[in-house]
């Protein structure tokens, strides 16, 4: 088989995402010691991060050229939205956090920079930008999953093995494999310059990803908080 689109992709990414796996947050979600403060703060800025990442299929289901397309970015709007989304929902009830609270979490500033970087690049361009825009979060979440699941007693850890079933899941799989064969297909045909655009947002949001494990590892919300101030 020729080679894909992905197949380049992969080696552009490669160094960031194995950088994940040597991430504290990410390392503490497999050997099951992640501190729980620090999982809280994840999981609420997850959850209004999926919001505006749903909005992106949104965006995809709305520039869709044919109905398949258009039908695949509605799939991955709603698998987003209830079977994603549930696991943030369950997380935050043993949290003692109501749905409400979840969802009017206060945006940090990382998660505030990387959905304003995927709304932005999804309503320039046609649909193959919003599918690069979110490329790299559902493949690098499931590339996560299938690799803690793989460390012993990752999976049946009574707190963090939910999360890592979920990105490990042959659904959440399915996502992935989907908006790989998404990529693959729009970019198949396009200029050298256009692939490189899309190659840009592909790296662009492999970064951000790691920038979000750095803001979930040190619960940050915005670096000027410690400045005393009464604007709020
Ligand atoms: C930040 C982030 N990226 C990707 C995913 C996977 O959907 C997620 N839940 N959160």
């Amino acid at each position: 088989m020729s080679e894909q689109f992905t197949d380049r992709l992969w080696r552009k990414v490669q160094p960031i995402w194995e950088a994940y796996l040597d991430h504290p947050f990410v390392k503490g979600i497999g050997d099951g010691t992640l501190n729980k403060e620090k999982f809280k703060h994840y999981m609420k800025q997850d959850y209004v991060y999926l919001i505006e990442y749903s909005r992106v299929f949104a965006i995809g289901s709305a520039k869709a050229p044919d109905l398949e397309t258009m039908t695949m970015f509605a799939n991955l709007l709603h698998g987003t939205l209830t079977m994603e989304m549930e696991l943030h929902r369950e997380y935050a009830a043993k949290f003692g956090i109501t749905n409400e609270e979840l969802e009017a979490t206060e945006p940090s500033s990382t998660m505030t920079a990387y959905t304003s970087y995927m709304l932005n690049v999804s309503q320039l361009g046609g649909v193959e930008n919003a599918i690069a825009a979110v490329l790299a979060c559902a493949w690098s979440y499931n590339y996560i999953g299938k690799e803690l699941v793989k460390w012993p007693g990752a999976a049946d850890h009574e707190f963090y093995g939910n999360w890592v079933r979920m990105y490990s899941s042959e659904d959440f799989t399915e996502i992935a494999e989907n908006c790989k064969n998404l990529i693959n297909e729009y970019a198949t045909g396009k200029l050298e310059r256009e692939l490189q655009a899309l190659e840009d947002i592909v790296v662009k949001t492999s970064k951000f990803e790691y920038m979000f494990w750095e803001m979930a590892e040190n619960i940050e919300m915005w670096p000027t908080d410690k400045i005393q101030s009464t604007v709020g």
